[in-house]
């Protein structure tokens, strides 16, 4: 029988169109609350939308008891009749970033080989709450307080050449207008037996300080519905944000040339860029950074970039990472890149 959250999901599915009807679904099951929530609601909810589902787990052997949990999800799926991937990491990743690099490299490997066209997974309001706090303190911009957006396209290690949309897959993160008490909740009412992760009491980690420390104390001393504020604030970030990369998108290509004679010339018509305003101009030298860059650009080599849009002529930035040197040549901004 649905309950509430049911029909709450639904609706997000159909007014959001997040996953369509008939598509093959990749859930990525961790064996919390929110994962084990998010697959029981999707197969409650499978009969209405026809996906075909599957379970993937990924073990990155960082727990003891990290095997008998990918155990339990295993045992879970075959108990649901779902196809269940499993993976394991050959070198235990050193860090919480490199595990989850990893896990989304698993993710889209497996969801192409076997042709599903969504992976899934349960973030939740808190989750997006908590990212949008941690990266606040981080000094994010924007593009960072969207903090957890309902979609991200996953690169392909290898990409099928036959086919132009194949490049990228789609993760999907449903849950982000439910929160963690709402999964927990619903794990309780349904029986649904969680695997207890014993790192998320670990206080060296900033993001279990974040959920356990942080914003309870925003909860009791400044708003009880401090959760639900940053969520919104985050949902409202993230539909601006489309709007500037839509308009940043267009803007590129109309002041960035890129000339492959017998040297790689990245040009920027800065005359014209002038023109428009300084969060657009932002937004095109971080992007011409990042083609041009080895790592990803920071706010000082991004601004020490845009500041040529207005220098005297033959100003030059020293070098960027990975070599390459920005020089105004009277209406242009021109690289030389000597890299492929
Ligand atoms: N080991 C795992 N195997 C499969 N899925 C996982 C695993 N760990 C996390 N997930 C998926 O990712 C979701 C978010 O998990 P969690 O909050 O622990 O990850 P995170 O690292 O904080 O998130 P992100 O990966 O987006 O940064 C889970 O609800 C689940 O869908």
């Amino acid at each position: 029988m649905w309950t509430l959250l049911h029909t709450q999901l639904h609706r997000t599915l159909r007014s959001r169109q997040l996953l369509p009807e008939s598509q093959g679904l990749l859930v990525a099951v961790s064996g919390g609350q929110d994962s084990l929530c998010l697959i029981q609601l999707l197969l409650d909810l499978q009969p209405k939308w026809k996906w075909q589902i599957a379970i993937v787990h990924c073990d990155h052997r960082w727990r003891s008891d990290s095997q008998a949990n990918a155990d339990y999800i295993e045992q879970l799926a075959q108990g649901l009749r779902v196809p269940f991937y499993r993976e394991t990491a050959d070198i235990i990743p050193p860090t919480e970033a490199a595990a989850r690099q990893w896990r989304y490299q698993v993710f889209s490997q497996i969801a192409q080989r076997n042709n599903y066209a969504y992976i899934v997974t349960g973030h939740t309001k808190s989750d997006r709450a908590e990212t949008l706090l941690y990266n606040l303190i981080r000094g994010s911009g924007s593009d960072g307080l969207q903090a957890l957006t309902w979609r991200r396209s996953l690169k392909l290690e290898c990409p099928d050449l036959n086919s132009l949309s194949a490049n990228y897959i789609t993760l999907i993160r449903p849950l982000l207008e439910i929160t963690r008490e709402q999964t927990g909740q619903f794990c309780q009412e349904k029986g649904l037996e969680i695997w207890v992760d014993s790192t998320n009491d670990d206080l060296h980690y900033a993001r279990n300080r974040i959920r356990q420390e942080l914003l309870p104390y925003l909860q009791t001393h400044f708003n009880p519905k401090v959760e639900s504020h940053l969520a919104q604030t985050a949902e409202l970030l993230r539909a601006e944000v489309d709007y500037l990369d839509s308009l940043t998108e267009t803007l590129f290509q109309q002041v960035v040339v890129l000339e492959t004679d017998s040297q790689k010339i990245l040009k920027i018509n800065r005359l014209a860029l002038r023109q428009t305003h300084e969060a657009l101009q932002r937004r095109v030298s971080r992007k011409v950074l990042q083609q041009v860059m080895s790592t990803t650009p920071n706010f000082e080599q991004i601004e020490k970039l845009n500041a040529l849009i207005s220098a005297p002529n033959r100003s030059q930035t020293d070098p960027f990472p990975g070599g390459a040197i920005a020089l105004v040549d009277g209406d242009w901004i021109v690289f030389t890149l000597n890299f492929n």
